[in-house]
């Protein structure tokens, strides 16, 4: 089922023609649909239904509050990474006891917050930080519930900069350390162990790299119950890949229940940290051709979206199809273009070499841009991002202006007068 779709020749998302929305709300926008994500959530949460479980989802793919909103209304979880999204998740209505927090880099004063409203779980990610979590518990005379992040070292075989569970990167704690810290972690006062947590990558398309991981981190559990450490939950982290062009992952279903047939009759509570998996093809982004411009090699489609919109092409080369909103007839002359945009740059492309049959003042939709678009957008260029809109049924919901520029530059200053 896709809730993107043509009828007569338009696009739409769900029942809403995206040309009505792009000719009223403007270009770049992002569109995303409701039923998609929950479908998605569900895909998680129904092959667990039996056990007890959290599906955390991962903030960081697309933090926008109608998102977080939809998703927490069905009972999710949400994986964290900062105090910012830790106050996102809470405006949009998460619970605090849903929410585990992941990250290298946490601060004190982010764990101060968290600590405060009463997050489930701190992900470790290194002994200065268990020392840091145990300093502040103390000084609030609390106990945080922890689990290590254990690098499994595993290939998830993704592009490199999305890998995080080989011991050349610089996540979570190494499988060899991790009995001794686990050991640590016990005997400090102020620390509740309640978990082990792993996350190799991200776009993953094959279900073996998390097999792997799951079967180191079963050896480090039964290590951890001779030494009388007994943990609550698993966290499996995210990172289940979706199609962009010809990938075929597991469905989350198959993904599930191959994980669970390896836990056997292990009771655990299981969380996940899926992003991608839920707001990848839960959104599109919509952009308009400003100019056709015929090159002396290339032809390049200038639209009005850039890298600073989207920026997944230009970091990692991604791949993502770019389809027209409204397609011209078929004998209508089409051609291979570069879709690029107007920022500075030669990586500002948002595709390459694509067959499309185009005029200027088209509208293309980028699709699979619901997670990691907007969440990486910046105001390069001095470029407003872009607004939003929620997709539910024959309605649509704007969940996020454009930036205006007075916006853009709030809170910054000239100097002083002499
Ligand atoms: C700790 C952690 N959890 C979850 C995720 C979500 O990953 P994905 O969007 O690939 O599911 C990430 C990002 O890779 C992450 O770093
Ligand atoms: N931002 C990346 C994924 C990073 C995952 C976060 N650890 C992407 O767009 O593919």
């Amino acid at each position: 089922m896709d809730f993107f779709n043509y009828h007569n020749n338009q696009l739409f998302a769900e029942e809403v023609n995206i040309k009505t929305l792009a000719d009223e709300l403007g270009t770049p926008l992002y569109v995303y649909s409701r039923a998609t994500l929950e479908r998605h959530f569900k895909a998680y949460a129904d092959p667990l239904a039996d056990q007890p479980h959290l599906i955390c989802y991962a903030v960081k793919a697309n933090s926008n509050l109608a998102v977080l909103d939809v998703l927490a209304r069905l009972g999710a979880g949400f994986d964290i990474v900062s105090v910012g999204e830790l106050e996102r998740v809470l405006a949009a209505g998460g619970e605090p006891d849903r929410i585990v927090f992941s990250g290298v880099g946490k601060q004190a004063h982010e764990i101060r917050r968290a600590l405060e409203v009463g997050i489930k779980c701190f992900n470790v990610e290194s002994i200065p930080e268990l020392e840091r979590i145990e300093r502040i518990a103390e000084e609030m005379a609390v106990k945080a519930p922890i689990s290590l992040r254990v690098n499994p070292d595993v290939d998830p075989k993704t592009h490199p900069y999305i890998s995080t569970g080989l011991k050349a990167n610089k996540f979570g704690i190494g499988f060899e350390l991790a009995r001794e810290v686990y050991r640590q972690a016990a005997a400090m006062q102020h620390l509740d162990v309640v978990g082990v947590d792993c996350h190799i990558g991200s776009q993953i398309t094959q279900i073996d790299p998390f097999l792997d991981a799951l079967d180191r981190l079963l050896v480090l559990v039964d290590q951890l119950a001779e030494d009388g450490i007994q943990l609550q939950h698993l966290d499996l982290g995210g990172g289940l890949g979706v199609r962009y062009s010809d990938e075929t992952p597991p469905l989350p279903s198959a993904y599930v229940r191959a994980l669970r047939e390896r836990l056997a009759d292990r009771s655990y509570e299981l969380i996940f940290e899926p992003g991608r998996a839920i707001a990848a093809n839960a959104g599109i982004l919509v952009t308009r051709v400003e100019y056709l411009k015929a090159g002396q090699d290339k032809h390049f489609a200038i639209v009005d979206a850039a890298m600073n919109d989207l920026l997944r092409p230009a970091l990692y080369d991604a791949w993502q199809e770019i389809i027209p909103v409204t397609p011209h007839p078929e004998n209508h002359p089409s051609r291979v273009w570069d879709i690029v945009g107007p920022v500075c740059e030669t990586g500002d492309f948002l595709g390459k070499d694509r067959q499309l049959a185009l005029e200027p003042g088209d509208l293309l939709a980028v699709r699979s841009a619901g997670a990691y678009g907007f969440a990486m957008a910046s105001n390069y260029n001095s470029r407003n991002r872009p607004a939003e809109v929620m997709v539910d049924g024959s309605q649509w919901h704007l969940v996020r202006q454009r930036e205006s520029y007075e916006q853009q530059m709030a809170g910054e200053f000239t100097l002083p007068s002499q």
